[in-house]
């Protein structure tokens, strides 16, 4: 396949090149595709590559597989689900609500304003419910974590680990510097405690209801936002209790800001801008 259309979208500049298999075939290496569509000089420029499957049946109104930009496969993604939705309505597939099925779970998308021609909007997901990994429901501790040509002794990296569909360990009380970010998260994401590697989100308690956050991703590095880690800050700042439950929680992001309220009956709900950039056609083979 040598000419491929694209959409590219972001939320909160987390930022997808997405293949709308309602419209074309889809690659046959997606993994390989990433990589190449990825790369910020020699590709389009993104976080990873994210395609909008058909669904033969009504479980769902589409299937949404995402990559990161090393071609490894996600289970879940909250930014592109909201991107995937905000596409689906401007293409008038969907009436009220968008039911995107990901690799880990089925959530619901709402989309504002629900109208075609409309490159921008204000979407909610039902991400489902959080599980919280961490053995003693709050907090576990990293003390052997090694930086190359470091000769400080390692670091005491405390963590909350919760699943909203994919891996995140999220860590307070420590400073939002490059060199945590970068260089402890990504030891982090490949220590050995997460056997399928993690996402890590880097904390700043700005009030009860605001959060300013940094995020590691697995798999593309650094990103601007992550839907699911929002999420996964917002409960693990509940279980500390830093916020309370029930009530929204702003999460400041280095790309734009993200609400989130984990409610009593026990989902979490997240809500942020979801924004088309341009489309395009891809010729740079692996398709
Ligand atoms: N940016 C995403 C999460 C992407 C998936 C992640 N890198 C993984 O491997 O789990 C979001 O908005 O949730």
């Amino acid at each position: 396949m040598h000419n491929l259309p694209f959409i590219k979208m972001h939320g909160c500049g987390n930022d997808y090149v997405f293949v709308d298999g309602f419209e074309t075939d889809l690659p046959r290496h997606p993994a390989k595709l990433a990589i190449k569509v990825a790369n910020r000089n020699f590709g389009v420029g993104s976080d990873g590559l994210i395609l909008l499957v058909p669904v033969a049946d009504d479980t769902a109104d589409v299937e949404m597989r995402m990559f990161n930009a090393d071609g490894s496969e996600g289970d879940m993604c909250g930014n592109g689900v909201r991107c995937v939705a905000l596409w689906m309505a401007r293409q008038r597939r969907i009436s009220e609500l968008c039911r995107v099925r990901t690799k880990s779970r089925l959530v619901t998308a709402t989309v504002s304003p629900l109208s075609a021609d409309s490159n921008s909007g204000t979407v909610s997901v039902d991400m489902g419910a959080p599980v919280i990994e961490s053995a003693d429901g709050t907090t576990e501790c990293l003390t052997d974590i090694s930086l190359p040509g470091q000769s400080e002794s390692p670091p005491q990296i405390e963590f909350t680990r919760v699943s909203m569909g994919n891996p995140h360990a999220v860590i307070f009380n420590q400073e939002l510097s490059d060199r945590n970010v970068k260089l402890l998260g990504a030891a982090i994401e490949r220590h050995s405690t997460f056997p399928n590697g993690t996402n890590v989100e880097w904390v700043n308690i700005v009030s009860p209801t605001e959060l300013q956050v940094r995020v590691w991703e697995r798999g593309s590095g650094e990103t601007l936002a992550c839907g699911s880690g929002a999420c996964a800050v917002g409960v693990a700042a509940v279980l500390r209790g830093v916020c309370r439950r029930g009530e929204p929680i702003g999460i400041s992001l280095p790309g734009g800001r993200l609400e989130i309220c984990w409610k009593p009956e026990g989902h979490v709900l997240l809500t942020g801008p979801a924004t088309v950039s341009f489309v395009g056609t891809w010729h740079g083979g692996v398709a």
